[in-house]
């Protein structure tokens, strides 16, 4: 059971939007998916929920090709927050298109969830603030019966409220029900805490894709503070250093064992705390500085 995208490009008018992007979503997992604008994020979404035919490659959910077996796309939830016909529309209105289109469609537990969110299912998308959209999206999305979810940047422009009452939603959904995410965002620090894997979108191409329960399996976050200034060997040789705040350094070890515990140990530093190991953490030491990875963001 998983999403398994292969090799898909899409080229409009000439110009390749995406290429080559192959990765496999799993179930219960929330997957983050970085990238600067224009970075081809959306793109991927419109070419995995059939709104666009990808140019090459190939999509299959469940083990079923979804070029053959269109229905197959019935466990795939996609809103396009660009391009969709809300505006003019009751929330009543829009919920009942999407009943016909998702046979799980549960129209009772939307009615409840848009009261708990104090949004009446009569008041009209467009009178809605932008952080209500999402919500109202989301609340589509969780309602809908589907295995895989996709969330186009749903924190963009949310206050922090708006934003945890969005991670509280999706979190709940994962342990009541099967379901899995695959989130965007141009900003890592939204998806901090948040992801089980990050996938990284850079010039139409996917470059990175980290399983962060693997990774935080084996590698740790420490700040170290040495008597000197002189930095031990055993820190050079094993550690990455991330941050340096004046006599503290942030040092991140991909391979920590109790080994090269006792090495720094040995090398008697005056403090030294794990941390814990964020997103971005992980790409400024598997891509280089974030702000290069991020083109200068
Ligand atoms: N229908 C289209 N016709 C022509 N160009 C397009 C079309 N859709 C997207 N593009 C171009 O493809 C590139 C990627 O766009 P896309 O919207 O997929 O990026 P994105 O990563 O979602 O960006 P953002 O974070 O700004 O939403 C952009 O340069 C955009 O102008």
């Amino acid at each position: 059971m998983s999403i398994q995208v292969e090799n898909i490009s899409k080229t409009i008018d000439g110009r390749p939007i995406i290429q080559d992007i192959s990765f496999e979503w799993r179930p219960q997992r929330i997957i983050g998916l970085v990238g600067r604008n224009g970075a081809g994020k959306t793109t991927l979404f419109r070419t995995l929920a059939n709104h666009y035919l990808p140019t090459s490659g190939t999509l299959s959910i469940d083990g079923v090709d979804v070029q053959t077996t269109p229905v197959a796309r019935q466990k795939l939830f996609y809103v396009d927050t660009q391009n969709n016909f809300f505006d003019g529309q009751t929330l009543a209105q829009i919920s009942a298109l999407y009943a016909e289109g998702y046979p799980k469609f549960d129209t009772d537990r939307l009615k409840q969830l848009l009261a708990e969110e104090q949004l009446p299912f009569k008041s009209r998308y467009r009178q809605l603030s932008k952080g209500q959209r999402m919500l109202f999206q989301i609340l589509l999305a969780l309602v809908s019966g589907t295995a895989y979810i996709i969330l186009d940047e749903p924190f963009d422009g949310l206050d922090i409220l708006v934003r945890e009452r969005i991670v509280g939603r999706i979190v709940n959904e994962i342990a009541e029900r099967p379901t899995s995410f695959l989130i965007s965002s141009h900003n890592l620090e939204e998806l901090d805490g948040l992801c089980d894997q990050v996938l990284f979108i850079k010039d139409d191409r996917l470059v990175a894709n980290y399983d962060l329960e693997n990774l935080r399996a084996t590698a740790k976050k420490l700040q170290l503070v040495f008597p000197d200034k002189h930095v031990p060997a055993v820190v050079k040789d094993h550690g990455k250093l991330i941050k340096v705040y004046g006599r503290v350094l942030e040092v991140y070890f991909d391979h920590y064992t109790p080994e090269l515990e006792a090495e720094l140990k040995a090398a008697q530093p005056v403090m030294m705390a794990p941390c814990p190991l964020t997103i971005s953490d992980v790409f400024r030491v598997k891509l280089g500085d974030q702000r290069a990875v991020m083109g200068g963001e």
